[in-house]
């Protein structure tokens, strides 16, 4: 069966990473989690005093920095998915807190950094055999994907199922607070310069509000086979 590249786009928490980690694993592609990368360099800019106290960004800083950041992933042999390593250390469980995801934004809004990661992206696609989800996928890090998905739902929707995995993992956060923060993210990452969020002309949405990750995982299945046989 000839080999793919999948790209996976969308809003904040709407389960991209879900579909596109259960895809990789039922058809045995690699799967990358470039959120991750934008979060882990996120994390290097928070502990290197990239914000001031305002958040405001020293991009002169994070520039000069940006060189000595080398992201690697890591597969972890409990859960058999791949997990970020910033310089080495594995940042896995620094990168999802609610902090972290009110500082990505702006620092993925930097075209010096995006540039570096997508060109990391587009080396890691080179084989294909790869699921990749972010917000860049398709219109950017693989135009040419044979299979590009839009995903989106309700923001009350995502917030939620971002309340309960955050409680899940005990990190308990406020609800209207992670409302506020996907909704801003959303803004942030369609309205920005480089790259914004924004569906492939050839991209098949799907909007999981109402489905299940069963059913969700089922749909995507279905698209895969079909562009894998055509
Ligand atoms: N269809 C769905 N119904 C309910 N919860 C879902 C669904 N898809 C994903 N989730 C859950 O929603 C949360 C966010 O999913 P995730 O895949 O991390 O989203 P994204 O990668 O888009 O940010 C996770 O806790 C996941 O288990
Ligand atoms: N390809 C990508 C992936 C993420 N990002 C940025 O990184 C942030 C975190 O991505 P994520 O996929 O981990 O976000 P969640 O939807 O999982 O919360 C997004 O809000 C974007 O600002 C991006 O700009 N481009």
């Amino acid at each position: 069966m000839k080999k793919i590249v999948i790209a996976i786009d969308g809003f904040s928490s709407c389960g991209k990473s879900t579909m596109a980690k259960d895809l990789a694993r039922e058809v045995g592609y690699i799967y990358v989690d470039t959120g991750a990368m934008y979060r882990a360099v996120t994390l290097f800019a928070m502990r290197n005093d990239v914000f001031d106290a305002e958040g405001n960004i020293d991009e002169t800083r994070l520039k000069a920095l940006l060189p000595d950041v080398k992201l690697t992933f890591q597969l972890n042999n409990e859960t058999k998915l791949p997990e970020v390593c910033l310089n080495g250390e594995n940042v896995e469980r620094y990168i999802r807190t609610l902090e972290v995801s009110q500082h990505v934004s702006p620092i993925a809004a930097l075209p010096f950094v995006r540039e570096k990661l997508v060109e990391q992206q587009q080396a890691m696609g080179n084989e294909k055999g790869i699921v990749m989800d972010g917000r860049d996928i398709g219109t950017v890090v693989f135009p040419n994907a044979e299979l590009k998905i839009f995903v989106t739902a309700s923001a009350e929707i995502r917030a939620q199922r971002r309340f309960k995995e955050l409680e899940t993992k005990g990190m308990p956060a406020d609800f209207d607070e992670i409302l506020q923060n996907v909704e801003q993210r959303d803004y942030i990452d369609t309205h920005r310069e480089t790259s914004p969020l924004r569906q492939a002309d050839d991209a098949l949405v799907l909007d999981n509000s109402h489905l299940t990750i069963t059913e969700q995982k089922a749909w995507l299945m279905e698209k895969f086979n079909e562009r894998t046989q055509e």
